[in-house]
């Protein structure tokens, strides 16, 4: 992963970050650097996860997949980091079959998929680290028994990956489910590259070694600079530009099977880094689709955003057929590759134009090694930056509050008084 942070300096950008600055920040780097070496020395919670490309046994959770590489399908129940960074894996790499995933609590979307899937060759994968959550248990409940009323012996077609205790762990004893650990140490939003992650991948023929020796990689490349370090260059960035102003990060891959990332990274920058008044707000965006639908408002809206772009060098391309059509002669000879790459080069230079800072993150191409590597490139720079804002990176306490009045009600609690209704309705 390779970062260029040029249109993000003072030079180009308003708000932007001077080079004196930068190398201030330089001398926290390298004292935020040493607080994470430390922890992932000591696999204190949350840094353990920077460990993982060493840790993660991936024979094991080939051993635990065996069983299901039958599959044609895979169906991931879970939430949040217990889907996000499959998606992100499945949605990005060649797989041998189709992955779907039920994160969310939608009756009429649970019955359509349902009704579609066929559940004989399906494999359920359900993942919840704490084992806990609503949406995941109630979601496993409906489909657990569709594969019965299906006729489909569910506890031969189900893999479960969730911690030492909890209601999925309960579940998974009784019926002698399989079950992958999720690993110590590491919180739901970075538990991408663990078993979380790779098992559903390694059903759906990823290769999961490759994903993780990209991560290795920039694993490797962790230092005591921001000059040296990709991930910690955009970590450092993105805290330097959200105190003068920048409080949105547009994510913007260039690529449509990246667009899964942009989700991934929502979770891990909101809920590591929105804490005491802190953060940047996450917007998921796609080039070159979203040029026509939101670039207007990055251009020429409030001066208050990042946008980083994601970048491949190189990957799969298509020619565009001669057409000789009048006010079209650019595209003769060219590629759709061409075309895309154009309008990504044109986008940059048209936001730092007009002094709106924005970011670029270049990977080789999307392939597993790559995207292992951005994938552990964005957890470090988003532990790097929790270092430097001083927040508790993995805690997510303001999202407690909400579940637990949810499961009030539906023990038949009264009705809220927290919120006020000045309803209108048409005459
Ligand atoms: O993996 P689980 O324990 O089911 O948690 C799934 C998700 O739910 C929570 O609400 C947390 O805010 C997320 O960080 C977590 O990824």
């Amino acid at each position: 992963m390779d970062i260029d942070i040029g249109n993000a300096l003072d030079a180009v950008a308003a708000p932007g970050v001077s080079r004196e600055y930068l190398d201030r920040l330089d001398r926290r780097v390298a004292d935020a650097h040493e607080r994470i070496e430390r922890g992932m020395a000591d696999d204190e919670f949350g840094y353990a996860a920077l460990n993982l490309p060493e840790r993660v046994d991936t024979a094991a959770i080939r051993d635990a997949v065996a069983p299901l590489a039958d599959s044609e399908a895979v169906l991931t129940v879970g939430i949040g980091g217990s889907a996000l960074g499959a998606a992100t894996l499945t949605d990005a790499l060649d797989t041998d079959g189709e992955a779907y995933y039920l994160d969310n609590v939608d009756p009429a979307q649970v019955s359509q998929l349902l009704d579609d899937l066929d559940l004989e060759s399906t494999a359920l994968n359900v993942v919840s680290r704490s084992g806990t959550t609503a949406e995941t248990l109630a979601n496993f409940l409906v489909v657990r028994e569709a594969y019965a009323d299906a006729g489909v012996d569910w506890t031969e077609r189900t893999l479960v990956t969730t911690g030492d205790s909890g209601n999925l762990r309960d579940l998974a004893d009784e019926h002698d489910l399989p079950v992958l650990p999720v690993p110590d140490g590491v919180p739901g939003r970075f538990s991408a590259l663990s078993t979380v992650g790779l098992a559903p991948a390694a059903i759906l023929g990823i290769d999961i070694e490759s994903v993780v020796t990209g991560a290795s990689a920039e694993r490797e490349s962790l230092s005591g600079s921001l000059y040296e370090t990709p991930a910690y260059a955009y970590g450092a960035i993105t805290y330097a530009l959200a105190a003068r102003g920048a409080n949105v990060n547009v994510v913007m891959p260039y690529h449509e099977t990246l667009e899964t990332y942009a989700e991934w990274y929502a979770q891990l920058s909101a809920e590591s880094l929105g804490k005491d008044g802190l953060g940047q707000t996450p917007v998921r965006a796609l080039g070159a689709t979203d040029q026509h639908s939101q670039l207007q408002l990055y251009r020429a809206g409030p001066n208050d955003k990042l946008v980083t772009f994601v970048h491949a060098r190189d990957g799969p391309d298509v020619a565009i057929p001669s057409a000789e059509l009048e006010g079209l002669d650019y595209l003769e000879g060219a590629s759709l590759g061409e075309l895309r790459d154009a309008e990504f080069e044109a986008t940059e230079a048209s936001l730092a134009d007009v002094g709106l800072p924005n970011v670029r993150i270049e990977i080789e191409r999307v392939d597993a090694a790559s995207v292992g590597g951005l994938l552990y490139g964005m957890e470090a720079a988003t532990v790097l930056a929790g270092e430097l804002y001083g927040v508790e990176t993995f805690t997510q306490p303001a999202v407690e509050w909400g579940k637990e009045v949810a499961r009030d009600l539906l023990r038949g609690a009264d009705a809220l008084d927290e919120t006020t209704s000045l309803r209108v309705t048409r005459e």
